[in-house]
C-alpha cells in the first residue's frame, strides 16, 4: 500500500443509475419506474414515508433483491439488466444495515476484517486498521462490541462497510438505533467520514431534516414513485407538489377554485396568476408563514390552543368569520399569556399553490 496513514482508505467514488426500475412483489407493484443517479462522491438522500419503497431500492443496487424490470449502471458498466446480472459481491457496492449489528463475540478488528474475505488475514487486519483509524477507533480495536457506546459501534458499522473500499455505499436508516442526543454527532461524524473517504453514498431516510442534514442532494420517493429530486433548498422552496411541500414543512391547506387568478382561502385571497379560472387549486401555507401582527390591522383571529415549544409557541386559531381553523408557529413571548384576541398576516414566501390532484367539479 502505498501512501500514509491518514490519506489511506480512500475509495474510488463510482457513479451509481437506476435506469426505469419497477419492481413487484407478488401482485403489489412497490416500484414504478425509478430512474436516478448518484454522482461520483457525492450523499444522495432517499428519502420518504414508510413503505415508499426506499429499502427495496437499495436491496435492488446491493443485488440481494432483483428488479421485475430497469437497469442499474455502475459507472458505464451494467451491473444488472438485460445483459448483466452481478452477484452482490462483485458490484463494488457496500451496504450498511439498519442495524448495523456487530458481531459480540468477535474483536472490533476481526468485525470490520469480515468484509474483507479476498485478502490474507494479515492483510485484512492490515486494511481494517486503516478503516478504524478514519473513523478514529483504531485504539479499539482488541476490544468487543459491547464495550462501546452506541455512537462507535456505528462507527464500527461504517468502518466495516468502507474497508472493502465499495465505488458506493448505502446505507438504510442509519441513525434510526441511535438516542436523539447522539443522533447529531454521530450524524455528523458520519458524514465527515464519507467526505474524506470521498465515497459516494445514498442514505435511506424518511426524516426531512435528516435528508436536508445530510444530502448534498434528496431524491424523495412517494408511492414506489421518484417525485422530485434536487438539492434541500429546491425541495422546501419549490416542491414539486403538496406531497413534497408537506414532507418538508407544517402546512394548512385549503382547496379553492380560480377566479380572476385569484384564490381565496379562509386567510384571505391569494394570487394564481400561473392558473387559468376555474382551476381547482390547493392553497398550502406554512405554519410558520402565519404571522401574528403587533396592532390590529390583520385578519382578526381568536386563540383557540396554545403549546410552548421553547423558541417558538405552535397555536390554533380560529378565523372570525366562518368556522376555519388554522395552526401557526410563532415566537415566544410574542403574545400576552392571557391574550385571545390577535390580528394575522402571511408572508408570501410560505404560501405555494398546486393544481388540486382531487379535480372534483
Ligand atoms: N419481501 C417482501 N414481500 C412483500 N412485500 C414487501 C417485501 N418487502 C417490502 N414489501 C412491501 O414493499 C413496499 C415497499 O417497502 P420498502 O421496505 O422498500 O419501503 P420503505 O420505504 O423502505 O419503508 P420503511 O421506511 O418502512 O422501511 C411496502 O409496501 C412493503 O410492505
Amino acid at each position: 500500500m502505498t501512501g500514509g496513514r491518514r490519506s489511506a482508505g480512500v475509495t474510488f467514488a463510482a457513479r451509481l443509475t437506476f435506469a426505469d426500475i419497477h419492481h413487484h412483489y407478488g401482485a403489489r407493484h412497490v416500484l414504478k419506474g425509478v430512474s436516478l443517479t448518484a454522482e461520483p462522491g457525492e450523499v444522495l438522500c432517499l428519502l420518504g414515508p414508510s413503505g415508499s419503497g426506499k429499502t427495496t431500492l437499495l436491496r435492488i443496487a446491493a443485488g440481494i433483491e432483483r428488479q421485475s424490470s430497469g437497469r442499474l449502471v455502475l459507472n458505464d458498466r451494467e451491473i444488472s439488466g438485460d445483459e448483466a446480472d452481478l452477484p452482490p459481491e462483485q458490484r463494488g457496492i457496500g451496504l450498511m444495515f439498519q442495524d448495523f449489528a456487530l458481531f459480540p463475540h468477535l474483536t472490533i478488528v476481526d468485525n470490520v476484517r469480515f468484509g474483507l474475505t479476498q485478502l490474507s488475514r494479515r492483510a485484512g487486519r492490515e486494511e481494517a486498521m486503516v478503516a478504524l483509524d478514519r473513523v478514529g477507533l483504531a485504539h479499539h480495536g482488541m476490544s468487543y462490541p459491547h464495550l462501546l457506546s452506541g455512537g462507535e459501534q456505528q462507527r464500527v458499522a461504517l468502518a466495516r462497510a468502507l474497508a472493502p473500499r465499495p465505488g458506493v455505499l448505502l446505507m438504510d436508516e442509519p441513525f434510526s438505533g441511535l438516542d436523539s442526543r447522539l443522533k447529531d454527532s454521530v450524524r455528523a461524524q458520519t458524514l465527515a467520514i464519507l467526505r474524506e473517504a470521498r465515497a459516494t453514498a445514498i442514505v435511506v431516510t424518511h426524516d426531512a431534516e435528516e435528508a436536508m442534514r445530510m444530502g448534498d442532494r434528496i431524491a424523495l420517493l412517494g408511492g414506489g414513485e421518484l417525485i422530485q429530486t434536487g438539492t434541500a433548498e429546491d425541495l422546501y422552496h419549490r416542491p414539486a407538489n403538496l406531497f413534497a411541500a408537506a414532507f418538508f414543512s407544517e402546512l394548512n391547506v385549503f382547496q379553492a377554485r380560480v377566479a380572476g387568478a385569484v384564490a381565496v382561502t379562509p386567510l384571505g385571497p391569494v394570487a394564481v396568476p400561473q392558473f387559468g379560472d376555474g382551476t381547482l387549486v390547493d392553497v398550502a401555507i406554512r405554519h410558520s408563514g402565519v404571522h401574528i401582527r403587533n396592532d390590529d390591522q390583520g385578519l382578526p383571529a381568536r386563540i383557540v390552543a396554545r403549546r410552548f415549544l421553547g423558541v417558538e409557541e405552535h397555536m390554533t386559531l380560529a378565523i372570525a368569520e366562518g368556522d376555519n381553523k388554522v395552526q401557526a408557529r410563532v415566537r415566544a413571548g410574542q403574545v400576552a399569556p392571557g391574550q385571545r384576541e390577535v390580528s394575522l398576516e402571511l408572508s408570501d414566501k410560505d404560501i405555494l399553490v398546486f393544481e388540486s390532484s382531487a379535480q372534483t367539479s
